[in-house]
């Protein structure tokens, strides 16, 4: 899978790219990111801007849709496919699981992340991306979130979690409406909290049934909405 990063500032992601499982990931070919600076579309001036004064008055500065449209443009001809388009927002739809595992099964996806009031209409108008928002509060720019969005969509590519940490336990993941049980590992007690001993029964009925009755009860007392139906 390859994502390509439409953004004013590349040099956020580099560590990001080389530590854990997304560093792993890209390491094993499972992944590729790059990421393509504006800047490097902004008209051959000194000061290479990006952004500008919003028509009709109005605070902040807006992302100017001419470099970003030739960007996109010129990004997606090194390539024999489209990639799917995502704006990140705090206007977009909401990114929960399912999208990311939607997400998961594209070839490849083109996060374009803005800065300051966001890109000029004509962005989406031209582009039609699809606008996503990580939640409901407002970042200093998208790459924050197209991060989120890289972590959550890559863990979920085959290859990448070893089977001993499959996803398919995580909570909401594949459709699970529940949230996870509880988890513990050595020492079997510490500071007089011990494991619970069903865990250490190899009784892997009673296991099984412990984990759900915690799940069920964890989803009531934090997340009772995840038992609505839909
Ligand atoms: N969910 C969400 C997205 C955003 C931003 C994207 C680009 C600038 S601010 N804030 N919150």
């Amino acid at each position: 899978m390859r994502f390509d990063i439409v953004t004013l500032f590349p040099a956020i992601f580099e560590g990001y790219m080389t530590q854990g499982l997304l560093g792993k990931a890209i390491q094993r070919e499972l992944v590729q990111i790059h990421q393509h600076d504006l800047r490097d579309w902004a008209p051959q001036t000194t000061h290479k801007p990006v952004d500008d004064k919003p028509f009709g008055g109005g605070p902040g500065m807006l992302i100017q849709v001419e470099p970003t449209v030739n960007c996109v443009e010129a990004v997606e001809k090194k390539a024999d496919q489209s990639a799917r388009r995502i704006l990140l927002t705090p206007q977009g739809k909401r990114f929960d699981q399912r999208m990311a595992e939607d997400f998961a099964t594209s070839g490849r996806l083109m996060l374009l992340c803005g800065r300051y009031e966001g890109f000029d209409q004509r962005v989406t108008d031209i582009l039609e991306p699809e606008e996503v928002s990580i939640g409901d509060f407002v970042l200093n720019g998208g790459e924050v979130a197209a991060m989120v969005i890289v972590d959550a969509v890559v863990r979920l590519l085959p290859g990448v979690l070893g089977d001993e940490n499959s996803s398919i336990d995580d909570s909401f993941s594949r459709g699970n409406r529940l949230l996870e049980f509880p988890q513990y590992t050595r020492p079997r007690e510490f500071r007089g909290h011990a494991v619970p001993d069903v865990l250490t029964s190899g009784d892997h009925k009673a296991i099984a049934a412990w984990r759900e009755q915690q799940s069920l009860q964890r989803t009531k007392q934090r997340r009772s909405d995840l038992l609505r139906d839909e």
